[in-house]
Order: structure tokens, then C-alpha cells, then sequence
């Protein structure tokens, strides 16, 4: 039985003031990790804040991104040892605005899954097709090729405990969510090429999220489906009373 989990992503939003705020408004609120691991992505600049204000919570914090070097010359990037260090515990990774405007590639998005692995963390690896791509009817192929990319040399301890969102690109931010029936179908996708690529016993672990548009009022409509097991949510995890209705939906 894989354990729910539930991650809002608050990409480049809020203020210093605003995430302490916020903390403050659900901490206590959070269910128990033994139902549901409850997590919030936030910027770099309130990591370390976070990681403080969420002590002794059952509230997890994320960074959104990570390099693949620990250290060295390399201006303006995040150390994913200095994430460990302050206490972290997930990243996302190969989210599809990274990919998009920030040029990570597969290749890159495998690199960092290692060092945020080397680092004590645990990636949310984000795969996710075009519109385009569904409409040609390329989505099964494409995310076998990005989940096949991003897992290379994983060992099964690290596929086992990983969590990997799924998140079709015209469904972020767009109002437009995919059909839990469609989600569901390509979150098994994920998971028959995770068993092809490793076995039934990994593929029966690995943790699958749906990410685009997801709310309070549809969120049960996916944590139904058999390949679900959680959602990764943007623009419903930023207020406190939605996120804490994202958490009640699953306990
Ligand atoms: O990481 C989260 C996703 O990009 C989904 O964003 P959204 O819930 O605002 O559609």
C-alpha cells in the first residue's frame, strides 16, 4: 500500500513574509504522515526559514531545483549538499517550466536525481507531454523516454523510494486538467516502464503523482485512480485553506 502524497509547488511566488505566514496558518492543521506525506515546494530564498518554522510539524519542505555538483564554480546555482545540510527532504526536479525555459534536458534532470539522492533527499522527478505530443499521440512514447532517462543508473533502493509527477504541460496553469481516466492511463505508463526497467516489486513502490490544475473540488476524483498516489499542485497549494482541503481530501 504506497502512502499518499500531496506537494504544492509555489514556483517563483510569495514573499519572505508571506511563506512564514503561511506556515503559521497550516501548521498545526497538517494530518498525520502516517496517512498522507504532506510537503510545500518553495522558493530557495525561504528554505532555510521554512525548514525552521516546520520543525516538529508533519509539514515537509521542498526545494524546487538543484544542481548536480555538491560544490564549485558554478554562480547563481543551488548546492544540493547545502540543501541536505539544511534539512530539506524532497526536490523537485525536471519540472516542465525548468525545462522549458531553463534548457534542462533529461540528461541533466538524471545528474541531479543522483545528487539530491547523494544527499540524503528525494526527488520528484516531473515528466509530462505537449499538447502537440497528445495530439499525435506520442504520449506514451514520450514519457517512456523521459522516465527511462531521468531513472539511468538509479539503483531499485533509490526507483523504490523516489516519487515522480506526472504532469501533462497543457494542463499546468491552465485551468484545463486532464480526465482522471486519462491521468490514470499515463501514470501507468510511468509505472510499466518502471517495472521494465527494473521489476513488479519497484514499480509496486515507486510513488506517482498528477499535477495540472488539481483543486480541492477534483482531487478525490484522481487519489481514486489505481496509479495515483498523490498530486503535485501549483496554483491551489498557495493559499492555506486550499492547501489544507488538498491535505482533508486524501487523510
Ligand atoms: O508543479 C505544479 C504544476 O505545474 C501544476 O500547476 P497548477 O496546479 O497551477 O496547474
Amino acid at each position: 500500500m504506497r502512502k499518499p502524497i500531496i506537494a504544492g509547488n509555489w514556483k517563483m511566488n510569495k514573499t519572505a513574509e508571506e511563506a512564514h505566514a503561511f506556515i503559521e496558518a497550516v501548521k498545526n492543521k497538517i494530518p498525520s504522515n502516517d496517512n498522507v506525506d504532506s510537503v510545500v515546494g518553495a522558493p530557495t530564498l525561504f528554505l532555510e526559514k521554512m525548514v525552521e518554522d516546520t520543525k516538529g510539524t508533519e509539514l515537509k519542505v521542498a526545494a524546487q531545483n538543484s544542481y548536480f555538483e555538491d560544490s564549485g564554480a558554478f554562480t547563481g546555482e543551488v548546492s544540493p549538499y547545502a540543501l541536505g545540510e539544511l534539512g530539506v527532504d524532497y526536490v523537485i526536479l525536471g519540472h516542465s517550466e525548468r525545462r522549458e525555459y531553463f534548457h534542462e534536458t533529461d540528461e541533466d534532470v538524471n545528474k541531479k536525481v543522483h545528487a539530491v539522492f547523494r544527499n540524503g533527499m528525494t526527488p520528484i522527478v516531473c515528466c509530462g507531454e505537449t499538447l502537440e505530443q497528445r495530439e499525435a499521440g506520442e504520449t506514451a512514447e514520450w514519457i517512456k523516454g523521459q522516465i527511462t532517462n531521468a531513472l539511468k543508473d538509479l539503483t531499485e533502493g533509490q526507483v523504490s523510494n523516489l516519487v515522480i509527477a506526472y504532469e501533462p504541460i497543457w494542463a499546468i496553469g491552465t485551468g484545463k486538467s486532464s480526465s482522471a481516466e486519462e491521468a490514470d492511463e499515463t501514470c501507468g505508463v510511468v509505472r510499466e516502464t518502471v517495472a521494465d526497467l527494473y521489476n513488479r516489486a519497484v514499480s509496486d513502490a515507486v510513488r506517482i503523482q498528477y499535477g495540472g490544475s488539481v483543486k480541492p473540488e477534483n482531487i478525490a476524483e484522481y487519489m481514486a485512480k489505481d496509479n495515483i498516489d498523490g498530486a503535485l499542485v501549483g496554483g491551489a497549494s498557495l493559499e492555506p485553506e486550499s492547501f489544507l482541503k488538498l491535505l482533508e481530501a486524501v487523510k
